[in-house]
């Protein structure tokens, strides 16, 4: 069995200052931000908040038109995924004519630090058929696949964008207990993107609310809701407020 990659454990898993510019304006702008390891991070924040690009920056596909970034005390080289970084995007990279067992083969020929076993045992852990074509595969079936991908490889940092939106409540909570035993029991930070405040509630114990391309609020929930306020009315209450301050 591949042993997990150990990151530094002085590092922060993301630091952060920088800006990003498309063509049509900032994305992100002054964004200042430090994730501690060992984290389940809620990033979230309305359409168009800037979301995505901050996953982009994070795993080097997109790089900062000013400032910098660093994971694990690396900067993103663009040339590919950090050895310690796993991206799971909305759109999940699987080939439908793949059986399961075949995906699980490429992921072992693309990835150095694969443990084969953990894979095996989170698609068992679904009762997802090995044998099965992906494409023959329910949404939840896939999603499962798509995690055992991004998990084998075993990351020190687990990117997630938006992976739960195709599901059904149910599939999602299985899905999510899944992915929190895993980050707690291996010691991995997750950043999980989602609209859906609710789901995040007792599984995200870090957030980071960006608004209009700004951090509106960046930390761990037990320190931002001193008074045991839940993450989502945290969120809820500070967007409302920004949206007050931009109608002034
Ligand atoms: N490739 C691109 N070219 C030009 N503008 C872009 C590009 N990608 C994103 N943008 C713009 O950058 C801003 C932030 O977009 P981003 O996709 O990061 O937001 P998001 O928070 O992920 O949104 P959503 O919740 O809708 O997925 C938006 O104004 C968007 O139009």
């Amino acid at each position: 069995m591949t042993l997990p990659r150990q990151p530094d454990q002085a590092l922060p898993a993301i630091a952060a200052g920088l800006g990003k510019r498309y063509r049509r304006g900032w994305a992100l702008r002054e964004t200042s931000l430090v994730i501690p390891k060992n984290r389940i991070v809620a990033l979230v924040g309305p359409n168009g908040a800037g979301k995505s690009t901050l996953m982009g920056l994070i795993t080097g596909l997109l790089s900062p038109t000013t400032g910098g970034i660093t994971v694990f005390g690396d900067q993103p080289t663009g040339r590919g995924l950090h050895p310690a970084v796993s991206y799971l995007a909305q759109q999940k990279p699987l080939y439908q004519q793949l059986t399961v067992a075949e995906t699980l083969k490429l992921g072992a020929r693309t990835n150095p630090t694969w443990d084969q076993h953990y894979a095996e045992y989170l698609v068992a852990q679904g009762a997802v058929p090995m044998e099965a074509k992906v494409g023959t595969l329910s949404g939840g079936q896939r999603t499962r696949v798509a995690l055992a991908l991004a998990l084998g490889k075993r990351p020190g940092l687990l990117l997630l964008d938006e992976p739960l939106a195709d599901l059904d409540p149910l599939a999602r909570e299985t899905v999510l207990r899944t992915l929190v035993t895993e980050a707690r029991t291996q010691g991995i930070t997750v950043l999980l993107s989602s609209h859906v405040l609710a789901e995040l509630e007792g599984v995200c114990d870090h957030l980071v609310l960006l608004h209009k391309g700004r951090v509106l609020l960046a930390g761990d929930v037990s320190r931002l809701g001193a008074g045991g306020t839940p993450l989502g009315v945290l969120a809820m209450n500070r967007m409302r407020e920004a949206v007050r301050e931009d109608a002034a």
